[in-house]
């Protein structure tokens, strides 16, 4: 079976296509260190469509983060744009802060607040919304059932495994039932087990919500079960080295992997990722 593989970045925005969620646009990022400057992405252009799951990967350094973290408002591009249900989410350095309000944001560190409960963690974005106590409490035990925490809402961070705080983190992020999931590697310290789980859970929330979600990932395995796309990005600087489509009907199961359309996908990435090293060594 052929590869639909749009190895060519999409142009630039066309605002009149209401479908898509997210039109990142000749996106350019250089930091500047005592050393000189880094860019660390190059001539990104990407469409999201809505409720579509886009996966990221590509070896360490090819500025997977840092486009996450653009487009989740927390550092601004040196160049081009960000585009969020046709809204600039970045005017020069300033952000656009009723945009940022409706994403969920998941890390690799789970970033609870260690003073707060667990119930008030996963309270939080609610609270901050103002909605009433009653509702914030219901919604709380519902996804906390949902990741696995039904039984540790009174607990505080600290007492709580990596993996479970990671799950809490999860939680926090959908309780606003957030239309757009950003996700930098949120499983990533996870053991197997909880990680499959997780995976099959983040599936069915994404289905059940019509959330868009763009999810970074070092495993390969990973981007291809889960994304109806993986954008592949390659470093020094970071670009698009292709993007690959991943026709495969949902929910996915731990079976999706005996699919030929999978192992497809997974071989033709490996190998590309492997001539990026042997270019290098
Ligand atoms: N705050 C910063 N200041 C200077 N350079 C940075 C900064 N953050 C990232 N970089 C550089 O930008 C490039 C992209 O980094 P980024 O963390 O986005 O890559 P990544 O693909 O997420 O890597 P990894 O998979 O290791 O997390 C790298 O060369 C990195 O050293």
């Amino acid at each position: 079976m052929s590869l639909q593989i749009n190895t060519e970045s999409p142009s630039p925005v066309d605002v009149d296509d209401v479908k898509v969620d997210i039109r990142i646009a000749e996106l350019e990022k250089t930091y500047k260190t005592d050393r000189g400057h880094v860019q660390a992405l190059s001539g990104i252009n990407l469409e999201v469509r809505q409720g579509e799951f886009v996966s990221l990967v590509g070896r360490s350094g090819c500025g997977k983060t840092t486009l996450l973290r653009i487009m989740a408002g927390l550092i601004p591009p040196t160049a081009g744009q960000v585009l969020i249900e046709g809204q600039s989410l970045w005017t020069g350095e300033r952000v656009n802060s009723k945009l940022v309000r409706n994403l969920g944001v998941v890390f690799q560190e789970a970033n609870l607040f260690p003073w707060y409960s667990i119930e008030e963690n996963i309270a939080l974005p609610l609270k901050l919304r103002g909605t009433p106590k009653n509702a914030r409490r219901a919604r709380v035990r519902e996804l906390a059932e949902l990741v696995g925490l039904g039984g540790f809402l009174k607990n505080y961070p600290r007492e709580l495994s990596g993996g479970m705080r990671q799950r809490a983190a999860i939680a926090r992020a959908l309780s606003d039932d957030p239309q757009l999931l950003l996700m930098d590697e949120p499983f990533g310290a996870l053991d197997a087990l909880t990680r499959e789980k997780m995976n099959a859970e983040l599936q069915r929330i994404a289905l059940a919500t019509g959330a868009t979600v763009v999810f970074v990932t070092h495993d390969i395995d990973e981007a291809v079960s889960l994304g109806d796309r993986v954008v592949h990005l390659t470093p020094r600087p970071g670009r698009i080295k292709e993007i690959i489509d991943v026709p495969l009907t949902r929910p996915r199961t731990p079976l999706v992997t005996q699919d030929d359309t999978y192992q497809d996908r997974v071989t033709h990435l490996r190998t590309s990722l492997n001539e990026e090293l042997d270019h290098e060594s």
